[in-house]
């Protein structure tokens, strides 16, 4: 069985100071015993700080982008071993707003799983259609597109418990989400896809989350399907309150 995971994206939110309120309130509200895991990712800045704080917590570290190269004169990026060495387990990668904002290509996200796993990161790979592409009737060719350029090259051990995160670009921060059904199919697709080229044994594994305009008031529902296994949440992880309600509705 798929154990539940709820990743909360921070993105460019929350100075340092900030953040660290946010993760003790994590720490306090989310440490019981449950077998539902939970993983922050705060901004680099906010990183080594909530790190002290998740320490020794059932709480897990994610990082939200990272660079190929395991060093180098490439000003303002961070490597793999720069984030396991403060304490990340989890690196996001391949976000739609890193596609549209800056030059995400399929190609760079598979660049930086290969490097997340080099350094015993797990990638938390995103992949999703904007509405244009569900609209023509090409969301799953998309997505399929999307998830053979990531994985391109890797081997079934390193895809072996990897995680995934559907989000449909056009249900990220807009308040509109995909229908517990159209969340499902895709899922669905996703595992299909994965289990071609990896074997079925190795996709029945892997840990697919759903993300856009994930609420309290929508988690259940999502959350209850089976082939939803957590949920990548962003405006709602900002607060405390929304996001402990979202990681209780994961519960199976
Ligand atoms: O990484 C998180 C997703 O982009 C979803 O963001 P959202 O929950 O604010 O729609």
């Amino acid at each position: 069985m798929r154990i539940p995971l709820i990743a909360g994206n921070w993105k460019m939110y929350k100075t340092s100071s900030e953040a660290i309120v946010l993760a003790e309130a994590v720490v306090k509200a989310l440490s019981m015993p449950d077998e539902t895991q939970v993983v922050v990712c705060p901004p680099f800045t906010a990183l080594a700080a909530v790190g002290q704080i998740v320490a020794g917590s059932k709480i897990g570290l994610g990082a939200q982008d990272l660079h190929w190269a395991k060093e180098g004169a490439y000003t303002g990026e961070v490597s793999a071993e720069m984030l396991w060495d403060i304490g990340c387990r989890y690196v996001i990668v391949g976000h739609s707003e890193r596609r549209q904002y800056f030059g995400e290509t399929n190609e760079s996200v598979n660049r930086k799983s290969l490097a997340a796993l080099a350094s015993n990161l797990t990638p938390i790979i995103c992949v999703g259609e904007i509405l244009f592409e569900r609209e023509a009737g090409h969301a799953y060719a998309v997505v399929e597109a999307q998830l053979k350029g990531a994985l391109s090259g890797l081997t079934s051990e390193q895809v072996q418990g990897l995680i995934f995160a559907y989000e449909p670009v056009w249900a990220i921060g807009t308040g509109k989400t995909a229908t517990p059904s159209q969340a499902e199919e895709m899922h669905a697709h996703i595992r299909k896809t994965i289990a071609l080229l990896f074997g079925a044994e190795i996709a029945q594994g892997v840990r697919i989350l759903y993300g856009g305009s994930v609420k309290p008031d929508n988690a259940k529902e999502l959350l209850g399907r089976s082939e939803i296994d957590g949920a990548l949440v962003g405006g709602a992880s900002l607060q405390i309150d929304s996001f402990a309600a979202i990681a209780k509705a994961a519960k199976r």
